[in-house]
C-alpha cells in the first residue's frame, strides 16, 4: 500500500536536514584544532561517550578515570560527531570561570533544559540579561541578610531531631535521612524565601509543592534511554527561538518539569498577589521574595525583571536552594557514619562550643566559624561530592586556553595551552578538579578533613578557583553560586542542631552510590530505579554517650 505523501514529506525532510547536519559536522570536524588532543575512544557512532557517562554508576569517576589517563585536558566525543574538550586543570578552570567574564556561556541545549525546569530565571539568563538578573538578586544574598535565617534553620534542626527521636522508636534506628533532610530544607527554604510554611518535616513532605519536588531529578534524568539521549542532542541545532516549543512536548520528563515550574510559579505569584493586598505588612516581610520585588521595583524601569522572569526566579531558588544543600548535607551525614572518629571529634567541638557560650541553644554565625573541625568537614564533604559534578559550557569567541599541566598530544609533543574557535564544547569535570593529587595532597581522593586545617596546607593552589576553600563546588566567577553562603550557614546549622542528639552509622549490607542524574544523587548500589534514599542507622545519644539528652 503507498505511504500517505505528508508521511513521505516528513521522511525526507528528516533525512535532508540529517544530511546537511552531517555536512556542517564534517567541515567543523576535519579543521578541528583539537584533532591532535588524546582522549577515550568513541563508543558510539551516534552517541559518542554520552551514554557511558550518563550511565556511569558513580557520577564522576568515568572522568576521572579518562583524565587521569589522557592528561587534565582531553577529548572525549558526544552526540553526532561532536568533540568536547574536557577540563580539569586549574588554570584551564580558573581561565574559564575566573578570567573570562561572560565568554563561556551555558551551551543552548543545557539552558533549554534549565528553561524547562525553573523557567526564565537567573540560572536560565546569559549576558547582559544575566547582568540584570544579578542587580536585582545581589540584595536579596547579602550577608547580613543571610544571617537573619540563622533562627530559621537552628530551630528547623531542633525540630527535625524531635521528629527523628520518635521514628527510631519506630524503625528500630534505620531512616532515610534523604528524605527527612529534603523536607527540612524545602521548610528552611520555603520560609527563606516565601516566609511560606511547608510543614514539610511536621506533616511528612505532602501538599502540592512537596510533591512536584519529591524525586524530581531521580525520576526525570537518571539512566536516560537512547531515544530520550538521540532527542536531546539534536536540541543543540536548533535555534532558540524554535528550541523553546519543546516545553510543550507530551514526553515524560519534560511533563514532570513543567508540572513544578507551574506549582512554584502559582506558589509564588499567590504570595506576591497577598502582599499586593497586605501593603501594611511589606516592610516586616524579609524574605527574598519581598526582598525581591523591592530590589526590582527601585531598578531602571527597563531593566526591571518582568512578571515572568521574578516568578521564574522563586522557582529557581526553591531548586537551587533546597535539593542541592539537602543532597549535600545527605553526603556529610554518609561521609561522618562511615569515619566514626572523625564524627566524634565534630561532636567534641560542638558540645565544647556550647559549654563556652552564654547562649548554647543558639550559637552565633561566629561562633560557626570558629568550629574548624566541624569546618573541615563541610569542606571535605563538598569536594568529594560534588552536587554539580560536571558543568558545561560553550566558547562565544575563539581563545587559547592555557594549562598548569602540560600534555602529551597525539603527536608526542607537550603543549601547555590549547588554541580552541567559537562554539567549542566545554566539559568541565568538576568532580576530577576537586580530586587531584597536585592541588589537593597525594591522598586526595579519600576521606581526609584534616587537610583543610591550616596546619597541613596543600601545594597548589596557585589558582583560584571557586567561591569557598579553593572548590569548584560552587563554581566560580560570574556564574558561580549566589546562594553559597546561605549554603554553608545551612549545612553548619543542621548538622549542629543534629549531631549533638545522634550517633550515625552506616547500616550492614547497604552500599551508597552518587548516581549521575543532573546532579550527584544517592541511592541504593544497585537498587537506583527506587530513587534517591540514604538510609543510615541512627541511635539517640544520652549525657553518658557524650551527647545532650
Ligand atoms: C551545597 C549547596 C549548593 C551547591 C553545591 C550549589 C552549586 C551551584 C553551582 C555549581 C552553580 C553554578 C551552576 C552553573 O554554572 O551551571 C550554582 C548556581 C546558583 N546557585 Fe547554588 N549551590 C548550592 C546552594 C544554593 C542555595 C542554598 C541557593 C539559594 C538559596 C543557591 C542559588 C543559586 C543560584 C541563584 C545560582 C545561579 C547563579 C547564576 O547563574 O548567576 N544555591 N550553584
Amino acid at each position: 500500500m503507498m505511504e500517505p505523501l505528508s508521511e513521505n514529506l516528513d521522511i525526507v525532510l528528516a533525512a535532508s536536514c540529517f544530511l546537511v547536519v552531517c555536512w556542517l559536522l564534517f567541515k567543523r570536524l576535519s579543521f578541528s584544532p583539537l584533532a591532535n588532543l588524546r582522549g577515550p575512544p568513541s563508543s558510539s557512532l551516534i552517541f559518542g561517550n554520552v551514554m557511558e557517562l550518563q550511565h556511569q554508576e558513580d557520577a564522576g569517576e568515568l572522568e576521572y578515570k579518562w583524565i587521569s589517563q589522557y592528561g587534565e585536558a582531553c577529548k572525549i566525543s558526544g552526540a553526532f560527531g561532536q568533540e568536547l574538550l574536557m577540563l580539569a586543570d586549574p588554570k584551564a578552570l580558573h581561565h574559564i570561570v575566573q578570567a573570562s567574564g561572560y565568554r563561556y556561556p551555558k551551551p543552548s541545549d543545557t539552558n533549554q533544559s534549565i528553561r524547562l525546569i525553573m523557567g526564565r530565571g537567573i540560572f536560565w539568563a546569559s549576558g547582559d540579561d544575566h547582568k540584570r538578573h544579578k542587580k536585582v538578586m545581589n540584595p536579596a544574598f547579602d550577608i547580613n541578610r543571610l544571617r537573619s535565617f540563622l533562627p530559621l534553620f537552628q530551630s528547623s534542626a531542633q525540630m527535625l531531631a524531635r521528629k527523628w527521636k520518635g521514628e527510631i522508636d519506630r524503625n528500630g534506628g534505620l531512616i532515610d535521612v534523604t528524605t527527612w533532610i529534603s523536607r527540612l530544607m524545602l521548610d528552611n527554604i520555603g520560609e527563606a524565601a516565601f516566609e511560606h510554611k511547608f510543614n514539610a518535616v511536621d506533616a511528612g513532605g505532602v501538599g502540592e509543592l512537596s510533591e512536584a519536588f519529591n524525586n524530581l531529578f531521580a525520576e526525570s534524568l537518571l539512566f536516560p534511554d537512547k531515544g530520550t539521549v538521540f532527542f536531546i542532542s539534536l536540541w543543540r541545532f536548533i535555534p532558540p527561538s524554535i528550541l523553546r516549543y519543546v516545553e510543550y512536548l507530551p514526553a515524560r520528563q519534560v511533563r514532570r518539569f513543567r508540572q513544578f515550574l507551574k506549582v512554584s510559579k502559582q506558589a509564588a505569584k499567590n504570595l506576591i498577589n497577598y502582599r499586593a493586598s497586605n501593603r501594611d505588612c511589606e516592610d516586616e516581610n524579609k524574605d527574598i521574595l519581598s526582598l525581591l520585588v523591592r530590589s526590582n521595583s527601585s531598578v531602571d524601569p527597563k531593566r526591571r525583571l518582568d512578571e515572568d522572569e521574578l516568578l521564574s526566579q522563586m522557582a529557581t531558588i526553591m531548586l537551587a536552594g533546597h535539593d542541592s544543600t539537602a543532597m549535600s548535607l545527605s553526603w556529610l551525614l554518609y561521609d561522618l557514619a562511615r569515619n566514626p572518629e572523625d564524627q566524634k571529634r565534630v561532636r567534641e567541638e560542638v558540645l565544647a562550643m556550647k559549654a563556652q557560650s552564654p547562649t548554647p541553644d543558639c550559637l552565633g554565625v561566629n561562633d560557626f566559624e570558629a568550629m574548624t573541625f566541624t569546618n573541615a568537614v563541610i569542606k571535605e564533604t563538598l569536594r568529594l561530592h560534588p552536587i554539580a559534578f560536571m558543568l558545561p559550557r560553550i566558547a562565544n569567541q575563539d581563545d587559547i586556553i592555557p594549562l598548569a599541566s602540560p600534555i602529551t598530544t597525539k603527536s608526542g609533543e607537550r603543549i601547555s595551552e590549547i588554541p580552541i574557535r567559537e562554539g567549542q564544547s566545554i566539559y568541565m569535570a568538576v568532580y576530577t578538579y576537586n580530586r587531584l593529587k597536585h592541588v589537593w595532597g597525594d591522598d586526595a581522593d579519600r576521606w581526609n578533613p584534616g587537610r583543610f586545617l591550616s596546619d597541613t596546607k596543600d601545594k597548589d593552589k596557585e589558582y583560584t578557583m571557586g567561591m569557598f576553600a579553593n572548590l569548584l563546588t560552587f563554581s566560580g566567577g560570574v556564574r558561580g553560586c549566589l546562594g553559597w553562603r546561605f549554603a554553608i550557614l545551612e549545612l553548619q546549622a543542621t548538622l549542629v542542631g543534629l549531631i549533638q542528639h545522634f550517633e550515625f552509622s552506616p547500616p550492614p549490607g547497604i552500599d551508597i552510590q552518587g548516581a549521575p542524574a543532573g546532579s550527584m544523587i544517592p541511592v541504593i548500589r544497585g537498587r537506583a530505579k527506587e530513587g534517591t534514599q540514604l538510609p543510615l542507622r541512627i541511635s539517640v545519644l544520652t549525657p553518658d554517650d557524650g551527647g545532650e539528652s
